[in-house]
């Protein structure tokens, strides 16, 4: 049976230590480090990340500011806010939660984001920073699946990594991650042919597919590492009700693999847990403390 790769208690330790660098931050900033979250409408599920976001933002002894605009606010109006939160030095770090809803301009928001207050990693210059080596944020869910397997296998270098996926957000920027870690790094997608073997080449599987238990038992390498990021809702046996799945199919890889983060309780806790870290970050480099 493999080892469950505990992400929850993993992201409850890395918050404690963000915490002490926070109160390290704050004596000799003489503020606190400040994290703005902007949510856009009234979508339930972001509704939900952003009361948790800010939860675990002032637990750490961080400044939270939480902007709540409606769902029919004008692209002009999102761009001021961005601008004016670029501006203010008591922020540190700007999220803004996606998706936008229906005719904003997701791309053009994120862009107009700081690079140095870009704690998700989401705009260009972050992404090409991560790309050629430069000092920058790492997206915060590629960042977490990275702590984990450092914690868990130590040295990278050398080691064969095949990520499912190639999102902007979680496969492109964990290639480069591991790349940097000198493994050799394969990014498999809908169209790669004959996936099940190109997988099972692996000693460090990521998938970030977004398809519920696609990645079966006996496509994996015996011992391999597998770091699921998938977070689906589907039907459970009870009528009616729900649960959550990763994309790997747990019960099956469980059998064969060295190591597996579940889900939940995997790679979901570490999200936030890294947009404390980069908040952190942030602030010590805005006040030539990093
Ligand atoms: N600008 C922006 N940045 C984000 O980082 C961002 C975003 N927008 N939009 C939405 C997604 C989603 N996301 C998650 C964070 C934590 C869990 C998490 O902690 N999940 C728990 C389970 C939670 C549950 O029970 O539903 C777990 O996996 O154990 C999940 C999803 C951040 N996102």
């Amino acid at each position: 049976m493999a080892d469950i790769i505990d992400g929850k208690a993993f992201a409850a330790d890395l918050r404690g230590k963000v915490a002490e660098g926070v109160a390290e931050f704050s004596a000799k900033a003489g503020r606190k480090p400040g994290l703005a979250v902007v949510l856009v409408g009234e979508d339930p599920a972001s509704q939900i990340y952003v009361r948790n976001k800010h939860k675990a933002t002032v637990a750490a002894g961080m400044e939270s500011f939480e902007h709540r605009l409606p769902a029919d606010t004008t692209q002009e109006d999102l761009l001021a806010l961005v601008a004016q939160l670029n501006a203010d030095p008591a922020v540190d770090g700007i999220l803004v939660q996606l998706p936008l809803p229906k005719g904003l301009d997701e791309n053009a928001v994120i862009q107009a984001i700081d690079p140095d207050k870009d704690v998700d990693g989401f705009t260009t210059a972050s992404a090409g920073r991560l790309m050629t080596g430069l000092p920058g944020f790492v997206a915060c869910t590629p960042l977490g699946c990275l702590m984990l397997l450092k914690d868990r296998l130590g040295d990278l270098s050398g080691k064969t990594a095949v990520i499912i996926g190639r999102s902007n957000i979680v496969g492109k920027p964990m290639a480069q991650l591991l790349l940097r870690e000198s493994c050799t790094v394969t990014i498999a997608h809908s169209r790669t042919k004959d996936l099940p073997d190109v997988v099972r080449a692996a000693d460090i599987v990521v998938a970030a597919v977004g398809r519920p238990e696609m990645v079966k038992g006996d496509w994996l390498k015996p011992g391999a590492t597998v770091i699921d990021v998938g977070i689906n809702r589907v039907p459970a046996a009870d009528e009616g009700k729900t649960k959550l799945v990763g994309d790997v199919d747990f019960a099956s890889a469980s059998e064969t693999v060295g190591a597996i983060t579940p889900v939940p309780g995997g790679v979901g806790p570490m999200t936030i847990a890294c947009l404390l870290y980069n908040t952190l970050e942030a602030a010590n480099r805005r006040e030539g403390l990093a």
